[in-house]
């Protein structure tokens, strides 16, 4: 079951194309995290899955329908980067006025208590919350009509370490209630923690989608490097290790030896050295992170 289906997507703005036939899909029930850096077109994609871009060409199916479709409206939560507010109006307010629009709400002081805006901040006109606050209540409100699916547009950008755990929290609730998550997000580790699927997107378009640790190269994800005089014999050392391990040579006598790295891993290749006599120093073992993926298919660091 797909929530959402987007097909070679395009939007252009002047001559510039900030999506450039962009397809994925959206498993139902599941954390998808568009992961890319600033500019690469992830609120564009998110707001025609909304309903409120119109692309130029190509399509993009929400819950069955044409994002555009009035009847999804109580069936999809979103989460806007900015604006949707009465400046004036104060957070509980605002939330309960969200609330009535729906049939079965979840409860709004209960929900206001889980983002954490309780005492002062709850009765604060949206104005004058702080940025974060302003998020937080967001989050509230995109979540508070019991969507079954919703779209969080960078949901933890400058959010304190406590706010950002409580809404990974949130998130991590709605994926055990079956609501289908898409986030858009350039934290790495966000990412890595809450999506059951990443969709790397640069320049507009898809370079690479899947779990976490298939991105990472299934179990292949990590390395163990060490140093050691001499050139060593790599064959014989990979006959000790796993089928699909790998070794390389650097300059300087560095070496670096990837695969499954586990505790077995490790000492398959001391062992090798020491039964080979070969001295090896500065052992570390580093594991393959989401971002050595992006650095390896676009050329550019995802943190800007
Ligand atoms: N209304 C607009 N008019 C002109 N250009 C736009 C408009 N909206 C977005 N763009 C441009 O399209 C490109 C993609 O922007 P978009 O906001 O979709 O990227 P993003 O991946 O969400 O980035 P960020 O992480 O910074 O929010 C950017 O170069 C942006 O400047």
């Amino acid at each position: 079951m797909l929530a959402v289906e987007v097909v070679d997507l395009v939007k252009t703005y002047g001559r510039a194309r900030a999506v450039d036939g962009l397809s994925f899909e959206v498993p139902a029930g599941k954390v998808t995290a568009l992961l890319g850096p600033n500019g690469a077109g992830k609120t564009t994609t998110v707001e025609i899955c909304e309903g409120f871009r119109r692309a130029d060409a190509g399509t993009a199916r929400v819950l069955g329908a044409d994002p555009r479709d009035p009847r999804l409206r109580p069936r999809v939560g979103v989460m806007l980067q900015s604006g949707g507010m009465y400046p004036g109006a104060k957070a509980d307010e605002m939330l309960r006025l969200v609330a009535a629009h729906h049939a079965h709400p979840l409860d709004p002081d209960a929900l206001l208590a889980r983002v954490g805006l309780v005492g002062a901040p709850a009765r604060t006109p949206f104005r004058r919350l702080s940025g974060g606050q302003k998020q937080l209540l967001s989050l509230a409100m995109a979540v508070v009509g019991r969507p079954e699916l919703v779209f969080l547009d960078e949901p933890t950008a400058g959010l304190d370490v406590r706010a950002r755990h409580d809404t990974w929290d949130l998130v991590e609730q709605l994926r055990s209630a079956g609501v289908t998550v898409v986030l858009t997000t350039h934290a790495m580790d966000e990412a890595e923690k809450l999506a059951d699927q990443v969709v790397i997107i640069n320049r507009g378009r898809v370079v690479a989608a899947g779990a976490p640790i298939e991105l990472k190269g299934g179990g292949a994800d990590g390395e163990l490097r060490f140093r050691a005089p001499g050139r060593l014999d790599l064959g014989q050392l990979l006959t000790a290790l796993p089928v699909g391990s790998r070794a390389v040579e650097r300059a300087g006598g560095h070496y670096i030896v990837s695969g499954t790295v586990d505790a077995a891993f490790v000492a398959a290749v001391m062992a090798w050295c020491a039964n080979n006599g070969v001295p090896a120093t500065d052992v570390r073992v580093e594991q393959r992170s989401l971002e050595d993926v992006f650095v390896d298919l676009t050329g550019s660091e995802l943190t800007p």
